[in-house]
């Protein structure tokens, strides 16, 4: 676990596309270790930008950010996929491999990283109890719900213990009552000690829970506490 007084700071940090105009316009604001923020915003405000630059999968175009305390314009391509390593994702659309059962699907991180099944099994079962996965271990995706699938998208964005959670509209392809049941998952992550960052336009299930707003309008961002 990396402990830094600020996870993560943006220093005026600006994004484009290519020759297109700028999505984010001088961002200046900090996230504290163990915290969790809504990130939200119309359509077209730039969350999912916002998101890729905090998963190192872009850089900003204008302006610094540190993460874990070093500043990543100065971080080479392994140092970056290093740093990766603490970071994990959730997309709204699930990304599970159709493939793999749901223990391999979680198991993934840990395999790519070269450990030995004997290594992770029993983490991987207990995480996929906490989640209530059980007893669809074995089955493929094509077999799981909606609310499934992402609860084992969640399992696999943290069996490999990340101190950042990214997670681009997690609740948006599954019904109101587990989407609020899939937030509490993530409540409970946060408890654990893991800095949640949540992306949503959901505005009713949002204002279900009391935490720190990341507001993203034309270009610029609001911090509310
Ligand atoms: N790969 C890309 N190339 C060029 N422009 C892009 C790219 N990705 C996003 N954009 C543009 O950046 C702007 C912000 O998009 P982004 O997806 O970050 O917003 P968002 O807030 O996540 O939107 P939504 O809520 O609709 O998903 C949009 O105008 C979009 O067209």
């Amino acid at each position: 676990m990396i402990r830094e007084q600020v996870l993560i700071k943006f220093k005026n940090v600006g994004l484009h596309y290519g020759a297109g105009p700028e999505i984010l316009k001088n961002l200046n604001f900090n996230i504290d270790p163990g915290s969790f923020h809504f990130l939200t915003g119309p359509s077209g405000s730039g969350k999912t930008s916002l998101l890729r630059l905090l998963l190192l999968s872009m850089r900003p175009t204008s302006g610094e950010m540190e993460m874990f305390g070093k500043n990543t314009n100065r971080l080479d391509k392994s140092a970056l996929m290093q740093m990766r390593q603490h970071i994990g994702i959730v997309f709204q659309e699930f990304r599970l491999l159709e493939h793999l059962t749901t223990f391999q699907n979680v198991a993934l991180p840990l395999v790519v990283r070269g450990e030995p099944e004997s290594a992770y099994k029993s983490n991987v079962e207990e995480l996929l109890d906490w989640v209530g996965l059980g007893h669809q271990m074995h089955v493929r995706p094509e077999l799981l719900s909606g609310g499934e699938k992402q609860r084992a998208a969640i399992a696999r964005a943290v069996i490999a213990k990340p101190d950042l959670l990214l997670a681009d509209e997690p609740t948006g392809n599954v019904d109101p009552e587990l989407s609020e049941r899939l937030l509490h998952l993530f409540v409970e992550l946060n408890r654990m000690g893991t800095t949640i960052i949540l992306a949503s336009h959901e505005l009713h299930l949002l204002n279900k829970f009391k935490f720190p707003r990341l507001q993203l309008k034309d270009g610029g961002i609001n911090v509310s506490h």
